[in-house]
């Protein structure tokens, strides 16, 4: 029997991740403690898991420091990391989309390079480059809807789930450029290595997300 190691994102996803989790049976009563701890051992010993920055569950799970990570089809994108993502968790739903203000719309859809201000730089210069659209991209790292409204962007690369940070700023999606929910991945070598245990956790992922359909 293989110890598994998790890799999950801190933030808005963390606690669903947990939830779900729990549903698998897998609790761990240390991480109630509010302490400074970093790395969790489950309560049957099975499993290890800890919370990262979003942005560092590919990195850990690429170079197999952990086995499975959860977090958002964003980040996976983004990182361009070399794991497999075999899940879709139907949670943290949301869109990334193109955004600004309406008049822009013109201008998007004109040949004219276009400044696009984003806390994704690689999800927009292949959605741009896949639409033969030049662009100069300006990366951000937060309250990216700022930039067309200080007029440091003609628009911006962003999520959005309710749309209300767009409405609130005079901002409208101008495009839409993918889904986006809360993925597995799996580290390549733990894929063929520790295959019985992740086979067995995925199996069980997919049933608790039928019943949860049901
Ligand atoms: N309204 C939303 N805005 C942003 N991300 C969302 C939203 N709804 C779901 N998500 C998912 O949650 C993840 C971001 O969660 P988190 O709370 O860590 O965001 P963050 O504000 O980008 O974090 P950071 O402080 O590291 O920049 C995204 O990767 C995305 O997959
Ligand atoms: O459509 P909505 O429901 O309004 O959600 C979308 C907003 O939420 C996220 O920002 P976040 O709160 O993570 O802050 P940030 O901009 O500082 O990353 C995202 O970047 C949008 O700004």
């Amino acid at each position: 029997m293989h110890t598994i190691t998790f890799a999950l994102a801190k933030g808005r996803l963390a606690k669903t991740t947990m939830e779900i989790l729990k549903e698998l049976g897998i609790t761990c009563k240390e991480m109630e403690d509010k302490s400074r701890k970093l790395l969790f051992t489950s309560d049957d010993a099975r499993y290890q898991f800890f919370l990262s920055k979003a942005q560092d569950v590919p990195t850990y799970v690429d170079y197999g420091a952990a086995d499975i990570g959860i977090v958002g089809k964003d980040t996976i994108v983004e990182e361009n990391r070399n794991v497999y993502e075999v899940l879709d968790l139907q949670f943290g739903c949301c869109k990334m989309t193109v955004a600004g203000e309406p008049h822009k719309k013109a201008l998007l859809e004109s040949g004219q390079t276009i400044r696009v201000a984003t806390k994704y730089p690689l999800i927009a210069k292949e959605y741009f480059e896949s639409q033969n659209r030049s662009v100069e991209i300006i990366k951000l790292n937060g309250s990216v809807e700022l930039g067309p409204i200080v007029g440091l962007s003609d628009v911006i690369v962003d999520i959005v789930e309710s749309g209300a940070t767009l409405k609130e700023n005079g901002l409208v999606v101008l495009q839409e450029i993918m889904p986006l929910s809360a993925r597995v991945i799996v580290n390549t070598a733990s894929m063929k290595v520790k295959h019985e245990e992740v086979d067995h956790l995925l199996k069980q992922l997919r049933k608790v997300l039928e019943q949860s359909n049901d």
